[in-house]
């Protein structure tokens, strides 16, 4: 079935048997969208709800029926194509094709749900002018607003052009007109007037989004990500390609682009340079591993040119260079870890005799007061804000403290020790003085006419800013430190600054203010809200993990997730207890063995289990093997050569940035979900004891959200106390999970 757009160019819509073409062609609508001037190819889906609108025969219908092979709709619900295939043609997959499809059509035809009559519409507060406004598609706005039920909204936004998609199910998840008409519609308006006879204009405009659910082809394109470089949404397409006046930031949940995002942004940059030879930006991130995969898929998406100018690298490798470099307090010292520094401040303690202060409340105040405000000096302590600290100090217990961090730190030299903290904060400091001298070369430069009369050392006059742009992935995980550095090794000027981040994903305490540290983001932040990776099913339950806790934008003001959403669908999350660890590795097992026997055919699926600490990790790796399924444990560079196909076990902090078709988090029970012993601060040290709650809960958002098609959690003994009480009930048998509620929970304002 083919779409003459014209002149010699035709899309390529379907192939299907020719009877099934003939009896579904009546299906099939095509139109400019008067809004984004995209040219949309859709079928009208007949679900009982809209079944009068329908021009179908009534019955569940399946036009196009692309969907043949059970595969997820992923790069079709992303927007991702393929040149040559179909734009906007969608259809509703078959029953036999997706299993939570299946639920819900057999759900819907099961006469115990009947639709009821009585119920108000979904869209009553809308009217067909505010839709068509919004970018409906026109033969899709009376069909919606005669909606009155979840399923049949569902159903129907499966046969619809993805941008209709997206604008009705944002309206039915609680968003108001003008956040749609803001979020979603603008960033996707035509400019200028949009003629809809014309085919051909329509198909040259971004918001045309050629997608393909066929497999072969989806297999063809996803094998490298070369099929990103040419797809971007245009909501994304616009914060990478935009002029900022300063620091920038963009945030959003999982897997909504963020990575993707700041990689294209760093191509583009790349792009703007003059020609040169010198690395002019800086892309950076927490994590090793992440920082090598940054690497690879820029070096997919813009070619080897692009990546000779840009400096990939850990943040905490980049203080080490800095350091090294300047000599500042290097004297040869090895880094010390977290866990051996608490054992230190513990050590230290005893042997004073000190009782007053808990040694978690001082290492506390070290990293997030100390350290993290760049305090040098006593007097300098005396004036630090400790405002939300949970603890007020007068001056003689800021006397006291300050006391013990100083023969802390003198310790730690003594023993060729310091911490990452301390190496960012002294590569902070040595990069501040470099940008100070710039920056004063430069007045005097200014005050002299251009010109030295008095040329002071040669080599500070060529002092210059270490870089033209940063970027910065994964940006709720640095510390105030790591900011300062970044802030000291670029000037202060348009796009200098470029951050993406999401702060429900922090996994290391490292709490910032932004604009305190000179990075200016006000004005110019943004949120991304679609989710390309997990499913409705999956999120929902994650955002379940998030409890009620409240999140930071780095900036002293509040974050949330709110409208964020994903238009793919899969099957429920699975939550399930056993009674000892030796039979939850077994069930992880049998999870695995399951997954990799049912895969199609020649395909490996992508699977990885998550566990609190390296005894779980090692104990469940152990298992697979022993069983005969390849594993391969998460080190620090991710897994070995090798073992790219093999299943991944690692523990819950080696998942950031990751995605796996399969996940299993595993050991999520009391006294390891948060770890044991985390009460003590409750008392001792109040604000670490609830910053600890909250990077626990983070901890199992993130490795619930690299799931893309299924996740199941499980637990030994006790379930962990942070696990939403119905799951652990649905788990239990004690309670029926509801067919329609997407997962086993579900979070406040979100449809499923
Ligand atoms: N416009 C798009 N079209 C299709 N797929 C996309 C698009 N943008 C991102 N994706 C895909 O979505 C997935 C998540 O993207 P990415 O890793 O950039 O998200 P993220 O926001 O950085 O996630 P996280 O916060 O969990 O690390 C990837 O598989 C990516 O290829």
């Amino acid at each position: 079935m083919l779409f003459h757009v014209g002149e010699g160019d035709y899309i390529l819509v379907d192939v299907r048997k020719r009877q099934h073409v003939y009896d579904n062609l009546d299906r099939f609508r095509y139109e400019v969208n008067k809004v984004t001037g995209a040219l949309e190819i859709f079928g009208i889906v007949a679900s009982r709800d809209v079944v009068e609108e329908s021009p179908g025969t009534g019955e569940p219908s399946e036009p196009g029926a692309a969907q043949e092979t059970g595969e997820p709709e992923e790069a079709e619900e992303a927007g991702q194509a393929a040149p040559g295939t179909a734009p906007e043609t969608r259809s509703a997959p078959t029953a036999d094709a997706d299993p939570a499809l299946e639920e819900a059509a057999t759900d819907e035809a099961a006469p115990e749900t009947p639709s009821t009559p009585a119920s108000p519409p979904l869209f009553a507060d809308y009217t067909a002018e505010q839709l068509r406004e919004l970018g409906v598609a026109e033969g899709l706005i009376s069909p919606a607003l005669a909606l009155t039920t979840e399923n049949g909204l569902l159903e129907m936004v499966y046969g619809a052009p993805s941008h209709t998609e997206e604008v009705l199910l944002a309206l039915a998840d609680g968003n108001g007109f003008d956040q749609v008409l803001q979020n979603i519609t603008g960033p996707v308006t035509a400019e200028g007037p949009v003629d809809t006879s014309d085919f051909s204009a329509a198909l040259a405009r971004p918001a045309t989004r050629v997608t393909t659910s066929d497999t072969d082809l989806r297999e063809v394109l996803e094998d490298d990500f070369s099929a990103w470089k040419v797809f971007l949404h245009p909501t994304q397409e616009k914060l990478v390609e935009r002029t900022y006046r300063g620091p920038a930031r963009i945030s959003g949940g999982p897997g909504t682009g963020k990575t993707i995002v700041a990689l294209h942004r760093v191509k583009h940059l790349v792009q703007q340079l003059p020609r040169g030879r010198n690395k002019a930006v800086l892309l950076t991130t927490y994590n090793t591993n992440l920082a090598a995969d940054l690497r690879h898929r820029l070096l997919d998406l813009a070619g080897q040119d692009v990546l000779d100018r840009v400096d990939i690298v850990n943040i905490d490798k980049l203080s080490f260079r800095i350091v090294n470099e300047s000599g500042q307090g290097s004297h040869g010292r090895r880094p010390i870890s977290d866990d051996q520094v608490a054992l230190e401040w513990r050590s230290m303690l005893t042997e004073l005799g000190e009782q007053h202060w808990p040694p978690e409340f001082l290492e506390d105040e070290w990293n997030q007061v100390i350290l993290g405000q760049g305090v040098r000096s006593r007097s300098e302590y005396f004036r630090a804000r400790r405002a939300g600290r949970g603890q007020r100090l007068s001056r003689g217990q800021r006397a006291e403290i300050w006391q013990l961090v100083e023969r802390f730190t003198m310790r730690l030299e003594e023993k060729g020790r310091w911490t990452y903290r301390q190496v960012a904060q002294a590569a902070a400091q040595a990069e501040g003085e470099r940008a100070a001298k710039i920056l004063a070369n430069r007045e005097r430069e200014a005050q002299e006419g251009g010109q030295f009369l008095h040329r002071p050392d040669e080599s500070m006059t060529n002092l210059r800013f270490r870089y033209e742009h940063v970027v910065v992935d994964e940006a709720q995980d640095l510390s105030s430190a790591h900011w300062s550095l970044l802030r000291a090794m670029v000037d202060q000027r348009e796009n200098d600054i470029f951050l993406v981040g999401d702060t429900h994903q922090r996994i290391y305490d490292n709490r910032v203010s932004l604009g305190a540290l000179g990075i200016r983001i006000r004005g110019r932040s943004s949120r991304l809200t679609l989710s390309y990776r997990t499913t409705r099913e999956i999120l929902g339950s994650a955002l379940g993990l998030l409890g009620e806790e409240d999140w930071d934008d780095l900036d002293d003001g509040a974050d949330t997730l709110s409208g964020y959403r994903s238009v793919l669908r899969g099957p429920r999350p699975t939550f399930r207890g056993s009674p000892t660890w030796a039979a939850e590795c077994e069930a992880v097992v049998a999870w695995a063995q399951d997954l990799l026997q049912n895969a199609p055919r020649d395909t490996v699926p992508s699977i990885a289990v998550a566990a609190p600490t390296k005894r779980e990790v090692d104990a469940v790796q152990y298992a697979l093997s022993k069983a005969g399924v390849r594993a391969a444990s998460l080190g620090k560079e991710g897994p070995p050569a090798g073992f790219e196909q093999a299943v991944h076990v690692g523990t819950l902090h080696r998942f950031k940035g990751l995605e796996y078709q399969h996940m299993a988090i595993a050991g999520v029970s009391e006294g390891l979900i948060p770890r044991a012993g985390l009460d003590r601060l409750r008392e001792s040290a109040p604000t670490r004891y609830r910053h600890e709650l909250q990077k626990a809960r983070s901890l199992v958002f993130v490795a619930a959200t690299r799931a893309r098609d299924s996740l199941t959690v499980s637990w030994h003994g006790d379930p962990s106390p942070l696990l939403p009480k119905t799951a652990v009930r649905a788990a239990a048998g004690e309670e029926e999970a509801r067919v329609d509620d997407g997962g086993l929970f579900q979070p406040a304002g979100t449809l499923f």
